[in-house]
């Protein structure tokens, strides 16, 4: 079975420790029949047998000896016990860590597509109870199996051995106890898929109701979320009491079948030591072992759920383990060329799926530009700038960098070669430093200085209580709007990139402070092509050009200047912000 061959494969390197542990299984629960062995010899020399006084006063030692032995058996029991959990337990937390970092890397190499489509509390929910559900799988389930088949095999066996005929008696049960425990199997297993897709909901819910807890506080939605969560908490906590209370709808059958093995065993076994077909001392081996076939009938519904709810796990897991995403990063570039940054747009189409983004796209950005892009929102201005790292593939067309496809470059040469400051703005919670320094954490502390500079952070940042060593919090809780857009900024330019991509990163900043970014990028020290998305037209009317996108078409592309004369959209724009703007703007598109 392919779930089996996965596991196998991945207890590479604890195979060996993992067979032992069966083994150990086998052979302690084989011992499980030598004490009721000795117990009957026990009971057939010195208590029920014809010769049991004279035994009891010449055969003492023997008597000393078997029930020494009887000690000494169970003690060897729980030591192999002990040793074989703990070898169950080292081999699957082995396999536990192994697979958790193997999914880790996978969810890492995904593309945006995979990220687009796969719920983050979902990926979680693999991450965490999906991968503990199957490590459990493998230290107790099969574990609990492995001594459940042993007791029974060995107990049936010792039972032929004393007699056949009892022995079929007691098994007439096994048949409809076989076709019960099917039946539940087959009833509840697609119980236990529903319930881990609940369980996913509810994660799925609660990662986004804490991370949306601002927007919920503003929105005073408090109560709305808690229903909802309460909604999905029911929902989770009945899937879950359906799948349990299906085995109170078996449980009563197998229960009495199990009786049924102790109340054949009186009868019949009863029968035949009055017609002295078998010895009170087999009798008592019989009594003293039946367990090991009702035991395992009673735990077979425990053992059935956890079976299915291990499938359930692992067929999330095996759904990560084997995703392929479109776009590679193979890691394999040894030498990291510096581009010179030159970008050509040649007829790209895009789609998300079946909708057409972009259609058409023809640019070129020399060397150095500044290039704004402005468009209404929604038009396919970040899918645009998404392109040139390769986060997605075009439809159709070329994307070059440096005259070559992107779809031809490495992807850690091509990205590095892009610093970028994201529309949404995730810092992680580490200091500003560590923020600022992502790209290369061992960035001496004036450069990390001087980009907080040119990204006009410096100032309030010096202000902070542990300037930058202050801690930000969970994605950047803890700092405005613009201050994060101003650290983002300095983080994409910390990579000194010859492709500078800003995606509205100015819009939460006042003018003044603009103003003092934008010189900052005239007069960077190293040569950076510049592509920045922005809605004010004090952001583009420096650039070289200006394109503006409508509805994933460029309808128009030029200078401040050339665009005001054209008339259309941009003039449109520059007309509505014109009074923001100030004298001297007005003064340069007039020109
Ligand atoms: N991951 C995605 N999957 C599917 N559709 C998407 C995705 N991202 C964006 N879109 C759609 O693509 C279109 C263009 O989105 P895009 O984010 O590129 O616009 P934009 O011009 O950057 O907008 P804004 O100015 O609001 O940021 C929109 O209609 C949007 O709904």
């Amino acid at each position: 079975m392919f779930q089996f061959k996965w596991l196998w494969h991945n207890l590479i390197g604890d195979r060996t420790r993992y067979i032992f542990a069966l083994c150990l299984s086998v052979v302690g629960s084989s011992l499980t029949i030598i004490n009721p062995y000795i117990g009957q010899r026990i009971v057939d020399l010195f208590i029920a047998g014809d010769d049991a006084a004279r035994y009891l006063t010449d055969e003492r030692a023997l008597l000393i000896g078997l029930c020494l032995g009887m000690i000494g058996f169970s003690l060897l029991r729980t030591s192999l016990a002990y040793c074989t959990t703990l070898l169950y337990e080292r081999a699957s937390q082995n396999m536990l860590y192994r697979i958790r970092i193997y999914l880790y890397n996978k969810i890492q190499g995904q593309d945006m597509r995979y990220y687009d489509r796969n719920r983050t509390g979902d990926l979680m929910t693999k991450m965490t109870g999906d991968l503990e559900m199957v490590r459990h799988s493998l230290a107790w389930i099969v574990k609990t199996i492995i001594e459940s088949l042993t007791v029974f095999i060995a107990a049936v066996a010792y039972f032929f051995y004393i007699d056949a005929e009892l022995t079929w008696w007691l098994l007439i049960l096994s048949p409809p106890i076989g076709i019960v425990a099917f039946i539940f199997a087959r009833r509840v297993r697609p119980m236990y898929v529903d319930l881990r897709e609940r369980l996913s909901q509810l994660n799925t819910t609660t990662q986004e109701n804490i991370a949306g807890n601002r927007v919920v506080k503003a929105f005073a939605r408090e109560e709305f979320e808690i229903n909802k969560f309460t909604e999905k908490s029911v929902n989770y906590s009945k899937a879950n009491k359906k799948a349990a209370l299906v085995w109170l709808d078996y449980f009563p059958y197998l229960e009495i079948f199990s009786q049924g093995f102790s109340v054949i065993l009186m009868l019949a076994g009863g029968l035949f030591v009055m017609n002295e077909r078998i010895t009170f001392g087999e009798f008592s081996a019989f009594s003293a072992l039946v367990w090991g076939l009702s035991n395992p009938m009673r735990s077979i519904g425990i053992i059935i759920n956890d079976i299915q709810r291990f499938f359930a796990s692992l067929t999330k897991i095996i759904e990560v383990y084997y995703a392929h995403p479109e776009i590679v990063n193979e890691h394999n570039a040894t030498v990291k060329r510096r581009y010179n940054g030159r970008i050509q747009f040649e007829h790209v189409s895009f789609k998300y799926d079946s909708v057409t983004v972009l259609e058409d796209i023809n640019f070129t950005i020399e060397p150095g530009e500044t290039i704004a892009i402005m468009g209404a929102t929604g038009s396919g201005k970040t899918t645009l700038i998404n392109l040139i790292p390769r986060f997605y593939d075009i439809t159709r067309g070329r994307v070059l960098v440096d005259g070559k496809d992107v779809r031809k470059l490495e992807l850690d040469e091509l990205r590095g070669n892009i610093g970028i400051a994201t529309q949404d703005v995730l810092l992680f919670s580490d200091t500003i430093d560590g923020n600022i320094a992502y790209n290369n954490p061992d960035m001496p502390e004036e450069d990390v200085h001087k980009f907080a500079e040119l990204a006009a952070a410096q100032d309030f940042i010096r202000k902070m209580p542990e300037g930058y060593n202050t801690v930000v919090g969970e994605r950047g809780v803890g700092l405005s709007g613009g201050q994060k857009q101003r650290i983002a900024l300095a983080r994409a330019l910390a990579v000194q990139p010859p492709i500078l991509i800003l995606d509205d990163t100015t819009s939460a900043v006042d003018l003044e402070t603009e103003e003092h970014i934008q010189k900052s990028l005239r007069e960077l020290d190293f040569p950076c092509t510049k592509i920045i998305i922005a809605q004010r037209v004090s952001t583009t009317a420096q650039a070289d050009r200006i394109l503006i996108l409508d509805n994933g078409r460029v309808i128009e592309e030029g200078t401040h200047a050339e665009l005001l004369a054209k008339r259309g959209y941009y003039y449109d724009v520059f007309m509505l912000q014109i009074e923001g703007i100030g004298r001297g703007a007005v003064a340069h598109g007039q020109k």
